[in-house]
C-alpha cells in the first residue's frame, strides 16, 4: 500500500500544481521534487513509471471508472470517502492497463474494494476499446514514448513565397516519404489533407532553422489545421474566431484569407475574441509574428458579450474552438498544455481543469453547456454561412452530444443550421463521429445518425498522427 500511498501524494501535487497553473518542467522532475518534498521512501523511479503511463491513460481510465460506478459507490466513514479518487485510479491504470494487469499489494479493503468492481471495469474498457475502434488502448500510444509521433509544419504564406519555402524544406528534407510514420531526421511527408501542411521528426530541430525563427513556417499539429481548412474562408469572406489564444487557427484563417486579398488592406477580415488578458497577448504576438497586420482585430472579453449579431452583419464564418477538457492531449504535451509558464509555446490551451474532487461527469457537463452556448451564440450572427465547431477532447459529452444539443434547439433550427455532410468535411479522412451517439437521441432514423456522424471528424491522440481531436461544420 505503501507504493499507491506514496504515488498518490506525487500525483497529488501533479494535479494542485495544475490546478493553480504553475507545472514547470517535465513530469519526471515534478515527480523528484514532491518525492523529496514529502520524504517519500518509494524509488522515485517507480512512481515517475506508474504516474507517466497513468497520465497517459487518464482520461480513458476516468471515463471507464465513471461508467462502471467504482467512484459513485466508495464507502464513507464520518461522512468522508474512505478511499481517494485517485488512488483508485492508480489501482485500476495497474489492473486495467499495466504490464502485469494487477494490482501491487497484499490483502487491502482498498484492493478489494477495486476488486469488486472487475468484471464492471472489464467490461466498460472493452466497450470503450470497441468505441474507440482499438483492440487495446495501448494501440492508442504505439507510435513513441511521450511526445508527438510526427512535428506537423505549415507553411505561412502571409510570411513568404510558398514555392520558395517548399523548395527551401526540399533542400533540409532530402528524402519524401508516403506516410507520417516512415519518417526520419532527413524526410519529410507532404500531408494529403491539409494543404502547405508537412510531417517530419519530432526530433528534428526545425525551431533552430530561419525558416521558423523568420515566421515563414508554423508548428501546428495536423488535427488542429483542420476547422481552418475545413471553414475554408475565401478572399471576400470576414470570419471570427470565436476562442481565439493563442492562435494558431487564428492564422491558419488569416493564410486562406490574406494573401493576395483584393480589398482594402486596412479592412478588418479576421475577429478574433479572447476572454482572458494575458492570453491575448500572446494572441497578440503571434497573429504580430505571423503577418496578419491590421486585417486582423483583437477584441478582449467574453464572445457571447462582445459579439453583439447586430454589429458584425458582414461576418460569413465563424470558427469556434472553446476551452474544453483537453483529453486529447497527452504526454509532455499534456503536461506543456497546463503549463502556463509555456504559455508562448502553447498549440492548444484547456481550462476548467479538472480539480481534485471534482467529479468527471460534472466537469464535462459544465464544459458542454459552455461549449453549447459559445456555439449557439456564433450561431445568431445575421449573415453567416458557415461555422466550424472543434474540440481537442475525446469525449462524446464535448464533441456529438454538443452536436446534438444544437441540432435539437428551437432557435437553431429556426436559424436553419445543419450539419454539413461529409462530402464538405475532409471527405476522405477514415475516422468520423460516433454513430451510436447520435442513435441514442434519433433512433428510429438509422440513416440520419450515420450522415450526422459521417459529418463529423475524430482524431485518436498518437494514432492518427497527432492530438486526439474532435470537428464538426454547420452551414446554411
Ligand atoms: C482551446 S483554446 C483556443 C486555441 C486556439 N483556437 C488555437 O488554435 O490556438 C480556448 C481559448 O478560448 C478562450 N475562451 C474561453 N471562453 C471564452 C469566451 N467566452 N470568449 C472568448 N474566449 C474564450 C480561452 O481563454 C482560451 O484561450
Amino acid at each position: 500500500m505503501n507504493f499507491y500511498r506514496d504515488a498518490t501524494w506525487v500525483l497529488e501535487y501533479v494535479e494542485g500544481e495544475q490546478k493553480k497553473g504553475k507545472m514547470s518542467g517535465s513530469l519526471q522532475s515534478m515527480v523528484l521534487k514532491s518525492c523529496n518534498k514529502y520524504k517519500v521512501k518509494t524509488n522515485p523511479k517507480h512512481i515517475y513509471a506508474l504516474l507517466e503511463s497513468c497520465l497517459k491513460y487518464k482520461p480513458f481510465l476516468e471515463k471507464i471508472m465513471h461508467k462502471s460506478g467504482i467512484l459513485q459507490t466508495i464507502p464513507k466513514k464520518k461522512g468522508k470517502p474512505l478511499f481517494s479518487r485517485l488512488t483508485l485510479l492508480l489501482l485500476c491504470h495497474d489492473l486495467l492497463v499495466s504490464k502485469g494487469k494487477r494490482i501491487q499489494m497484499g490483502k487491502h479493503p482498498i484492493k478489494e474494494y477495486v476488486l469488486k468492481y472487475k468484471a464492471r471495469l472489464h467490461a466498460e474498457l472493452v466497450k470503450l476499446q470497441l468505441k474507440l475502434k482499438v483492440k487495446k488502448l495501448s494501440e492508442l500510444f504505439d507510435h513513441e514514448d511521450d511526445v508527438t509521433p510526427v512535428r506537423w509544419i505549415r507553411i505561412n504564406p502571409l510570411k513568404c513565397d510558398v514555392q520558395n519555402t517548399l523548395d527551401e524544406l526540399t533542400r533540409i528534407f532530402p528524402e519524401r516519404v508516403n506516410h507520417w510514420n516512415e519518417l526520419t531526421t532527413d524526410a519529410i511527408y507532404h500531408d494529403e489533407f491539409v494543404p502547405h501542411l508537412f510531417g517530419i521528426h519530432p526530433q528534428h530541430k526545425i525551431t533552430s532553422s530561419n525558416l521558423y525563427k523568420d515566421g515563414k513556417i508554423i508548428i501546428q499539429d495536423r488535427a488542429s489545421c483542420f476547422p481552418a481548412h475545413i471553414l475554408n474562408p475565401g478572399k471576400d469572406d470576414v470570419v471570427m474566431d470565436a476562442c481565439a489564444a493563442p492562435g494558431n487557427k487564428t492564422t491558419h484563417l488569416a493564410a486562406h484569407i490574406l494573401p493576395g486579398c483584393s480589398t482594402l488592406q486596412d479592412t478588418v477580415r479576421i475577429h478574433a475574441f479572447e476572454k482572458e488578458p494575458h492570453r491575448a497577448k500572446v494572441l497578440h504576438k503571434m497573429t504580430t509574428a505571423a503577418g496578419c497586420g491590421s486585417s486582423l482585430e483583437i477584441h478582449l472579453g467574453d464572445f457571447t458579450k462582445l459579439a453583439i449579431p447586430e454589429k458584425f452583419q458582414n461576418v460569413t464564418g465563424i470558427l469556434i474552438d472553446p476551452s474544453c477538457s483537453g483529453s486529447g492531449i497527452f504526454g509532455r504535451k499534456y503536461v506543456d498544455s497546463i503549463n502556463k509558464a509555456k504559455q508562448e509555446e502553447l498549440k492548444e490551451e484547456t481550462e476548467l481543469q479538472q480539480s481534485p474532487g471534482d467529479d468527471l461527469k460534472d466537469r464535462l457537463s459544465k464544459l458542454s453547456s459552455f461549449q453549447f452556448q459559445v456555439v449557439k451564440h456564433a450561431m445568431s450572427m445575421p449573415h453567416a454561412k458557415k461555422i466550424v465547431y472543434s474540440t481537442c477532447s475525446i469525449h462524446a459529452e464535448e464533441n456529438e452530444r454538443v452536436v446534438i444539443d444544437l441540432l435539437l434547439d428551437k432557435k437553431v433550427q429556426q436559424w436553419g443550421w445543419q450539419v454539413a455532410s461529409r462530402s464538405q468535411v475532409l471527405p476522405d479522412w477514415p475516422r468520423r463521429g460516433l454513430v451510436e451517439e447520435f442513435e441514442q437521441v434519433f433512433r428510429n432514423d438509422k440513416l440520419k445518425c450515420r450522415l450526422l456522424a459521417e459529418g463529423c471528424i475524430r482524431a485518436l491522440p498518437k494514432a492518427d498522427g497527432g492530438i486526439g481531436f474532435f470537428a464538426v461544420c454547420f452551414e446554411r
